[in-house]
């Protein structure tokens, strides 16, 4: 049994399908990432998932129950934790005032070791809190009473670096222990980061559901090469190159078709082969990036609602 399982989840605004015959399964305890651009659905389907909204067709099971059982729901969901993307915590009360409450409801069996972690300032008003810091508080309700499931919508907001990076290092930590992690993004290098597998959703739509790795080989680099003096286009013709664009610099006197000083492309090819060619220039400046999600979605499916 998955912890999630979707079964053409469905949700329409009115017009608008945020969520379109979604199915996928989240296993048990793999950390999964929900990824797509702003708007896509991602907290549509989680809003589902907890039973704050009603789909319109589908169901999904969260750790074996049927969201439609708002019950049992109610019950699965003592062992789930939380991050929403907009924390409605009181705004009067104290960080340790919302800690305490979130202990009476669920537990907080992990009350300390989340503080020493994540740091929220305890004795402010949380009217009086950065972004980060009511980040960082949700951090330790979410986890507090040791959930089995986590779920967690855009859970990096407003983080900085470091609290980033530590949060990374938490979330291997609790999906050794045996944690499922549901987390959405809209960042692929986050989920890059952060998960085992991803599903990719886009105008209400899965497009994909691939293990991190096997999405990134697909996915390719986006390399720019800056190189001293003009290289012939030939130094580009491999298996993989795609969108080439070069430029030479003004004043060389060479034809631009056959040479370049800067040129710009996605490869998917083996990054081997490329970096086999470069030592015979010299080099002014080399990047080698992910391709950004925009990239990612234009490429593998197609352009503007062609999916
Ligand atoms: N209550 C609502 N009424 C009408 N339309 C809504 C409502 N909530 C969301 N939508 C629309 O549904 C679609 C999906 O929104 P959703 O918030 O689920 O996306 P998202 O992937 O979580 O986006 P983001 O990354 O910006 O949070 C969007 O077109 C949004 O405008």
């Amino acid at each position: 049994m998955g912890a999630i399982e979707l079964e053409g989840l469905t949700k329409d605004y009115g017009p608008v399908l945020a969520n379109d015959d979604v199915s996928f399964t989240v296993e048990s305890g793999e950390v999964f990432g929900y990824l797509g651009p702003n708007g896509a659905g991602k907290t549509t389907t989680i809003r589902m998932l907890l039973g704050f909204l009603n789909p319109t067709a589908g169901t999904a099971r969260v750790l074996g129950t049927d969201i439609r059982d708002r019950k049992a729901l109610v019950e699965a969901k003592r062992r789930i934790g939380h991050l929403s993307d907009d924390q409605a915590f009181d705004e009067q009360a104290t960080g340790a005032e919302i800690l305490d409450l979130h202990a009476a409801v669920k537990g907080d069996e992990r009350r300390a070791e989340l503080l020493d972690l994540f740091e929220p300032p305890l004795d402010r008003r949380v009217r009086d809190y950065s972004s980060g810091n009511v980040q960082k508080l949700g951090l330790v309700t979410t986890f507090m009473h040791d959930p089995d499931l986590v779920i967690l919508d855009e859970p990096t907001n407003g983080l900085d670096p470091l609290v980033k990076h530590q949060f990374a290092e938490f979330l291997r930590a609790e999906r050794d222990r045996g944690v499922t992690v549901f987390l959405s993004s809209h960042i692929l290098s986050e989920v890059r980061r952060l998960c085992d597998r991803v599903g990719i959703i886009r105008e209400g739509r899965l497009v994909t559901v691939d293990p991190v790795d096997s999405l990134l080989r697909r996915t390719g680099k986006v390399v720019r090469l800056h190189s001293a003096e003009p290289i012939p286009v030939e130094f580009v013709d491999l298996d993989g190159v795609h969108d080439l664009e070069t430029t030479v610099s003004d004043g060389r006197g060479v034809d631009p078709e056959a040479a370049f000083t800067e040129c710009t492309f996605t490869f998917t090819g083996d990054i081997n082969e490329l970096l086999d060619r470069l030592p015979d220039h010299e080099m002014v400046d080399v990047s080698i990036e992910e391709a950004p999600l925009e990239d990612v979605f234009l490429r593998f499916y197609g352009g503007e609602g062609d999916v």
